[in-house]
């Protein structure tokens, strides 16, 4: 499998050789710095289970260096003991040195900066292979003691949420998705998950799985399984410029936020639901920055929901359970400067701060309700827990759930019915970042969520009496259906005779227009053959008159004989009769026209 949410670019830094923890810890190679502490192999990695009821169960893992970080000689600040880690302060740089610390800021502020150590539930180092002190974490181990436990419960009908938390470039992608040869938790528990299902032996217990995929890019969800629904409003996105689906954010009584319109798939196979995980991670925003060469620029929310439905052969009663498998790979936090973004790069980042801040404030608020006393944690003082109106105030503190798209859409997995884990991850050479990172997993131990398991029981009776109570209304809603359906077709067919009629008025409605067009027509052609006829008859005349005028007496008056002497030519009178006899023509044919007109 490759890196399932990027394709395995050669962008992608290549870790340095792992250099040994004596070479690393606390000091640039071959100095002569000593490290702060002692570090023991006294290393917890067997998995054990989440400590407290309802407590949110926080990991960290520190990664390699990466290449940048070995060419500018940057110093190995972190430290592992069993559970604990350890935050040293870069030590000072001797005037000569050309070594750097990953920023000048560190210098500025070196005069705050302590060592810190936190206890978590685990403390994976995967930093270098060789160190004495830790072993190395890899992404076995990292399954098998968050992973693993947290498919049990879903077997056991928990929903459960594993979120990875840390700054940009830390390893959350590493962890949650990883690479072909490495997988991280996502595709492990995906096999793991029907690698259960396939060595169920009752036959009384089937198992269905259903898949989703989404992110939330710039405050907006969008659907990485979208493309088979191409009938979606789609926006453009996705690193391989692909159209996504934005979708609406609801809130339903007994289900809480939910995304409206999401894609699901029933899946049948391990490969099945990886092959949507590949699909859905290629539509992924992705980006490089000076941080990190492949960063996720969106939170993405890999979901499946397992249903177990358990028959008993005996009473026939069914126990039915379903849980949801939540796995958020969220966008990691930056420093503006630190990762060189501009322009839209620069948006996203500014709207992943707004919302790993929102995060922030709802694992605060989280952690003053449930009274801020975290298994290994110094706890709050009264004093603070008050003024955050914690239990000790008496009074609840409000959750800003509802500030960001994420935080909504989390609600549930961080403060509701799900049992939970934070996987803090965290580099080895920043301290600012590490430390803020540290804490805000510090602060999530605290957290409470109320987990129960989701099943519903029904005897056979009942189950009965349920099947009985829904083929009635089934069959309530099929009578309805085919009385509305034979309304419809009465209505069609009312309709289409209406409209039948109304067809014929509009046939003799153009009809009456159009011979009314004709008849107009008619009495103007009977008008101009009238005004050509008067046109006709005074030539005529006229030409009569003309000839007349020539009437001359010839011979002597007695025998009162006329002779027409004509006094035009001969040659003018034949072409006048002749024009006259075109024009007898033209007007026969007008009149034809018109009478096989008025006959039509
Ligand atoms: N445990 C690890 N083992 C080996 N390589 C690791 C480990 N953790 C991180 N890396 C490497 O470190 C680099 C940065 O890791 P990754 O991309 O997972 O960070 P990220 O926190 O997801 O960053 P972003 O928030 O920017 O997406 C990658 O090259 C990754 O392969």
């Amino acid at each position: 499998m490759q890196r399932l949410n990027r394709s395995p670019s050669p962008r992608k830094e290549r870790l340095s050789e792992a250099r040994p923890m004596s070479s690393i810890a606390f000091g640039r190679p071959g100095s002569s710095l000593r490290p702060k502490y002692d570090i023991f192999p006294d290393f917890d990695l067997q998995p054990h289970k989440t400590p407290g009821p309802g407590n949110v169960k926080v990991v960290v893992r520190v990664r390699p260096f990466l290449p940048r970080e070995t060419a500018k000689e940057c110093i190995n600040l972190i430290a592992m003991k069993a559970n604990t880690t350890t935050i040293n302060p870069p030590p000072p740089l001797p005037v000569s040195t050309t070594a750097t610390l990953s920023g000048h800021r560190q210098l500025s502020t070196r005069r705050n900066m302590e060592p810190k150590s936190f206890t978590f539930d685990h403390s994976f180092w995967s930093c270098d292979h060789k160190s004495p002190a830790s072993p190395y974490a890899d992404q076995g181990h990292v399954y098998d003691c968050v992973g693993r436990e947290f498919l049990d419960h879903n077997m056991e009908g928990y929903h459960t949420c594993i979120f990875a938390y840390g700054q940009t470039g830390s390893g959350k992608s590493y962890t949650m998705m990883g690479s072909e040869a490495e997988p991280g938790l996502i595709p492990r528990t995906c096999t793991d998950l029907f690698e259960r299902i396939e060595k169920m032996t009752n036959a009384n217990v089937t198992c269905t799985v259903r898949v989703s995929y989404f992110e939330v890019y710039n405050e907006q969800v969008r659907d990485l399984l979208a493309t088979t629904k191409p009938d979606a409003p789609a926006t453009s996105g996705g690193a391989h410029g692909q159209s996504l689906h934005r979708l609406k954010v609801r809130e339903s009584p007994t289900e809480g936020p939910y995304v409206e319109d999401l894609s699901e798939f029933s899946v049948k196979s391990a490969n099945e639901v990886l092959k949507y995980l590949g699909s859905g991670n290629k539509a992924r925003s992705v980006a490089a920055t000076k941080m990190n060469d492949v960063s996720s620029r969106s939170h993405a929310v890999f979901t499946l929901v397992v249903k177990q439905v358990i028959t008993d052969p005996v009473t026939d009663a069914t126990e039915e359970k379903t849980s949801r498998i939540r796995l958020v790979d969220l966008a990691g936090s930056e420093r503006a400067n630190s990762t060189g973004a501009t322009g839209q790069r620069l948006r996203e980042g500014s709207n992943i701060n707004k919302s790993l801040t929102t995060l922030g404030r709802v694992i605060a608020a989280l952690a003053d309700n449930s009274g801020g006393d975290a298994p290994g944690s110094p706890g709050k003082s009264p004093s603070k827990r008050k003024a955050a109106g914690g239990p000790g105030s008496g009074e609840s503190v409000v959750i800003p759930y509802r500030d960001s798209v994420l935080t909504w859409l989390l609600k549930d997995s961080l403060g509701g019915n799900s049992r939970t884990a934070m996987v803090a991850c965290i580099s080895p050479t920043d301290y600012d970042e590490t430390l803020s990172t540290l804490r805000y997993a510090d602060q999530a131990k605290s957290i409470k969520t109320r987990a129960v398991v989701n099943q519903d029981i029904v005897s056979a009776a009942d189950r009965d009496k349920l099947l009985l109570e829904m083929q009635e209304r089934i069959n309530n809603l099929q009578s309805i259906l085919s009385q509305q359906k034979q309304e419809q077709e009465h209505d069609h067919e009312k309709g289409l005779g209406v409209e039948k009629v109304k067809s014929v008025i509009r046939y003799y409605e153009d009809r009456a227009i159009a011979e009314e067009n004709k008849r107009k027509a008619i009495q103007a052609e009977n008008l101009a053959i009238k005004r050509h006829n008067k046109l006709l008859s005074d030539h005529l005349r006229e030409v009569t008159n003309k000839t007349v005028g020539t009437l001359q007496v010839v011979g002597d008056k007695d025998d009162e004989q006329l002779r027409i002497v004509p006094t035009l030519s001969y040659e003018v009178l034949h072409t006048e009769f002749q024009e006259l006899l075109q024009d007898i023509a033209g007007f026969k044919a007008n009149l034809q026209r018109d009478i096989a007109m008025y006959s039509s």
